[in-house]
């Protein structure tokens, strides 16, 4: 099945929007798994376990693990993830963007060495750059448009020919991109008047929102400007927010719960 099915798949059978980020700081984590040979997917493992039910998906940052030399951590966890929750698509958040050939190199690191479903792209640097990715047809690929951070103002609201450049992304997405049907838009939940925009104009290709718990975005605004007319097309981003929680089964289902109310 595609990202796309899966996701869908667990949107509706599960009812759920929630994607849990997993963005485990080795040394943010309980000390117990610090002491393993794979704390982070040791961790990983736990969270998993513990919120499967209420994702629709998982998304793991690369720099967690590369940034830490925990790369085989990272492959444990989507491995596990696949073979345990089968059904469960994994985003690999890696924000990739380069010339064709590198580019090529890094649809392999994604798709063949860390088995994602799907991955995060920087289009900045032009359509060509997202080619290898788009070609991917059962993959999907997840292109930043508007993202949740302050800084986002300072170049993606620059207005070109009469509209900010996150708005040029989000058509170039939904037209000469498209053509597989597998593009995706990065638009942050702290941003809910530029969701309502793009939602507008993207018809109903799905978003990945962060920027909801840690980052401070409200979940009602987020949900009521970025889902489309049947109550989906969201995929609705926590890491710190999950992992870090008392409890993360319980702050997932009280996620799932509180976007549910709002579509
Ligand atoms: O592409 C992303 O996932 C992303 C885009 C964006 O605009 N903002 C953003 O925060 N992210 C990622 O989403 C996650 C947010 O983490 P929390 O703020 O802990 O929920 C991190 O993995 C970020 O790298």
């Amino acid at each position: 099945m595609s990202f796309m099915e899966q996701v869908k798949k667990r949107w509706v059978e599960n009812n759920t929007l929630v994607c849990v980020g997993l963005d485990p700081d080795v040394e943010k984590i309980p000390a117990k798994y610090r002491e393993l040979e794979n704390p982070l997917f040791a961790f990983n493992k736990d969270i998993i376990d513990a919120t499967a039910q209420y994702v629709c998906c998982y998304k793991p940052q690369i720099a967690y693990y590369n940034g830490v030399g925990l790369e085989r951590d990272l492959e444990l966890t989507i491995n596990y993830i696949h073979e345990s929750y089968p059904g469960i698509p994994v985003i690999l958040d890696a924000k990739r963007g380069d010339i064709g050939s590198t580019a090529q190199m890094y649809v392999k690191e994604a798709f063949t060495r860390y088995k994602a479903d799907s991955v995060t792209v920087n289009p900045y640097m032009g359509g060509d750059t997202l080619e290898p990715f788009l070609e991917q047809k059962d993959k999907a690929t997840i292109i930043l448009c508007r993202t949740s951070n302050p800084g986002a103002v300072d170049l993606q609201d620059l207005e070109i020919d009469g509209k900010p450049l996150y708005m040029h992304v989000a058509s170039k997405a939904t037209n000469s991109w498209n053509r597989n049907k597998n593009i995706l838009l990065v638009v942050g939940a702290t941003y809910p008047e530029e969701l309502k925009k793009i939602r507008e104009v993207i018809g109903d290709i799905p978003f990945l929102t962060p920027g909801i718990g840690a980052q401070g975005g409200d979940v009602e605004k987020a949900v009521k400007a970025g889902t489309t007319p049947d109550g989906t097309g969201m995929i609705i981003n926590s890491s710190r927010g999950i992992i870090y929680a008392e409890d993360p089964s319980i702050a997932a289902k009280s996620l799932r719960d509180e976007i549910n109310l709002y579509r």
